[in-house]
């Protein structure tokens, strides 16, 4: 049924739902157009309405032709509890809809996405926003364009910031996906432009694999894995491509590459791509041993939902029924005595198609002690981390009975500074992004 938004756009029919609110199919004066409704709850913010409209010009001033533009930003719509912004409207998938299809994508058109992005990201940084919820669900893959392929685009700038800004009262969140937070973030600092490279990365690392380098299993043992664990090596990946992937990988901010220059390294890197198979890899071995507890399960996903191993699993509890991706957690951030204790080698390996798992009878009985070993240890150290999230609950359910259970689990992370938190990003190095290592 359509509906009026503000004074100049009807929204006509769903596209689809995210954590934040549902994106309409919608009609304006310059034609069709996109716009995201927000959740009722959110709107319903006087906090939240003001931050949008104090955000207003840097929202529709993001323009760049690998960011999904903002067009207009409406505070009230008729019952005065709207909010709601139009975008340009893309013509195709959005990457998780591509990756579900395609499992893997060939090394030259994940490096090209991948490098599209970054320069979107750069103009973004150097305008002092972060993005802070790089992931799939997040880039549109526009068909309509070139014979080139599609033209990847970033959207939902700055949603994730003007919803998790500290409220009054001191008290912030993070809203965050676990399997693209990067490690500083679960730490409790507050996210810079260094956040959006690792988000970025861990999603070229999937195009690549088919699945996160720290996902599966409990989001609690996935934030624990951001904090300690290395990305195993993708057999087959070219050298420079995987030392770059690392790099940007850096669990230290300041080490990890900014977004122009990964852009133009990874466009470096295209013609030796050209041509490359998907690689031959087989499933990640490891994580999916790590079960969650038996009351924290995430929500079954739906049939047809992917194929294979998924790992970056929604942290859904009582999603809504026509919601398959509500994938936001709000976390609080662990004590470092609680992240040491789940720093044992849980790290998963990647075998070659066609090698024996490890752990087969191949393997020996000492290999398969280690793996009980480093299960238990895993097992143990998810648990805590549950625990967190349960005890963050206070917010976390608070919010999800306002949200009418339309998202994931939200968790709430103290804001370490107790002021705004995403800082300056530019890309001379300021507070928004140390410079990244030679
Ligand atoms: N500008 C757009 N043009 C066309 N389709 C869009 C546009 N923006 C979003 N969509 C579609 O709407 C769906 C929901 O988008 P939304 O941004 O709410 O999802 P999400 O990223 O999972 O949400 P969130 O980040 O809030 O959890 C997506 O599947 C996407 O395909």
């Amino acid at each position: 049924m359509a509906r009026n938004i503000g004074s100049h756009y009807t929204a006509h029919r769903v596209l689809g739902r995210g954590g934040a609110g549902t994106v309409w199919l919608g009609e304006g004066p310059e034609g069709p157009v996109a716009i995201k409704v927000l959740r009722e709850d959110l709107a319903a913010d006087p906090d939240l309405a003001e931050r949008f409209a104090h955000e207003r010009h840097a929202l529709l001033g993001l323009e760049h032709p690998h960011i999904v533009g903002v067009r207009e930003l409406i505070i009230g719509g008729p019952d005065g509890r709207d909010i709601a912004l139009v975008m340009d409207l893309v013509d195709g998938p959005d990457l998780r809809a591509h990756l579900r299809r395609e499992r893997r994508l060939a090394p030259r058109d994940a490096v090209a996405i991948t490098a599209g992005i970054a320069s979107g990201l750069a103009v973004a940084h150097a305008a002092g926003i972060v993005h802070r919820d790089v992931k799939p669900e997040n880039i549109l893959l526009d068909t309509s364009a070139t014979a080139a392929g599609p033209t990847a685009l970033l959207t939902d700038f700055g949603v994730a910031k003007l919803i998790d800004e500290p409220r009054h009262g001191g008290k912030g969140g993070v809203v965050g996906t676990p399997d693209y937070l990067a490690p500083e973030i679960v730490e409790g600092l507050p996210p810079r432009a260094a956040v959006d490279i690792y988000a970025l990365v861990t999603v070229l690392y999937e195009l690549l694999a088919g699945f996160t380098p720290f996902g599966g299993g409990h989001p609690g043992a996935v934030l624990r894995r951001q904090v300690t664990e290395t990305a195993a090596e993708l057999p087959g990946i070219p050298r420079e491509l995987w030392e770059l992937i690392q790099q940007c990988l850096a669990k230290a901010p300041a080490s990890r590459l900014r977004a122009a220059e990964l852009a133009s390294r990874l466009r470096e890197l295209l013609p030796d791509l050209e041509g490359l198979p998907p690689l031959d890899i087989g499933d990640p071995e490891g994580h999916a041993e790590e079960p969650a507890p038996r009351e924290e399960r995430p929500a079954p996903v739906p049939a047809g939902a992917g194929r294979g191993p998924r790992p970056a699993v929604p942290l859904v509890r009582g999603a809504a029924p026509d919601s398959e991706r509500a994938t936001h957690t709000r976390m609080r951030v662990p004590d470092p005595d609680e992240l040491a204790g789940g720093a044992h080698g849980t790290a998963r390996s990647i075998r070659p198609v066609g090698q024996p798992r490890a752990g087969s009878a191949r393997h020996g009985a000492a290999a398969r002690r280690r793996r009980r070993l480093a299960v238990t240890a895993g097992v143990l150290a998810a648990g805590a981390l549950g625990g967190w999230l349960l005890l963050s609950g206070g917010d976390g359910e608070e919010d999800g009975g306002r949200q009418g259970g339309t998202t994931g689990v939200e968790s709430v992370v103290e804001d370490a500074g107790g002021g705004p938190v995403d800082g300056p990003a530019d890309e001379d190095g300021g507070a928004g992004l140390a410079p990244a290592a030679p």
